[in-house]
């Protein structure tokens, strides 16, 4: 059986992704040329690699296209739902680290907590006439983390495709759910982090897609073991 493995096509984890399987051992060939989309492992003639953006990989690890893939923890809960029952997270790869987080404007010098924020979204009908507004492209962390976790209810989310920190300035939202890694778009933003308000500490994953040919296939193991070998 051939396994496929997906690296990203593009973006910031391109370059670290290719280091790490050069340090395993396993060196990939573009298939074609340069700009192909499909690749080959030298000596393993049961694998192949397909090249995809991050987000397609988590797409695809979820769907079972791929059997492997390195991309954001982050994309792949967001991607799917119950995605430990789908997935196996192989190996943490010690790059891509960005944190999901909880800001709000710094100028609500109440809200520190979870536990503020659930008071304001409790008042904010009341005294502004709408339910409090979340920017977002991370629906499901946030549904997950605000009403599950925190019992927090009364929201109402706005997807935010792109520059989710100006969506308060905006107007268009209250407050925003999105990943950060060195805070300073946040902070050109005027908005905290609140003290509880980390929902995933995020970063490149080795993923597994949970598929039942798996289970007595030697490849999959070798695989796991020679990138693990490479952190
Ligand atoms: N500062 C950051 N901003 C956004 N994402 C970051 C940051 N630092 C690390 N990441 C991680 O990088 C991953 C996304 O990578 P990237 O933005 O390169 O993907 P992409 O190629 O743009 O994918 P797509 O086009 O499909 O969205 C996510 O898992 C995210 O957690
Ligand atoms: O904490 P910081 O280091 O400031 O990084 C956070 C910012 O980086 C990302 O955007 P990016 O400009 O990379 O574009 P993207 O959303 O297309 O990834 C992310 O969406 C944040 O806006």
């Amino acid at each position: 059986m051939t396994l496929t493995i997906a690296l990203p096509s593009k973006g910031r984890m391109k370059d670290d992704a290719s280091a790490i399987f050069e340090r395993a051992g396993i060196r990939i060939t573009a298939v074609g040329n340069d700009r192909s989309y499909r690749g080959r492992v030298e000596g393993w003639d049961d694998v192949e690699v397909a090249f995809l953006s991050a987000s397609e990989i988590s797409r695809e690890l979820g769907n079972g296209t791929v059997d492997f893939g390195v991309t954001g923890e982050d994309l792949v809960r967001e991607g799917l739902a119950d995605a430990d029952k789908r997935v196996e997270f192989c190996a943490r790869l010690g790059f891509g680290h960005a944190n999901v987080v909880v800001a709000v404007p710094e100028i609500w010098l109440d809200v520190d907590t979870m536990a503020d924020l659930g008071d304001v979204a409790s008042d904010f009908r009341a005294r502004h006439g709408r339910r409090l507004a979340i920017a977002t492209k991370y629906w499901r962390l946030t549904q997950q983390f605000f009403s599950s976790q925190h019992g927090i209810q009364l929201y109402r989310i706005v997807e935010s495709l792109g520059a989710t920190e100006g969506a308060p300035a905006s107007g268009s939202a209250d407050i925003i759910v999105d990943i950060t890694s060195t805070g300073s778009t946040l902070r050109a933003n005027n908005l905290k982090i609140l003290s509880d308000g980390v929902i995933l500490r995020s970063e490149a994953c080795f993923v597994r897609a949970r598929k039942e040919n798996h289970v007595n296939d030697p490849t999959v193991q070798r695989l796991v073991d020679a990138v693990r070998s490479a952190l």
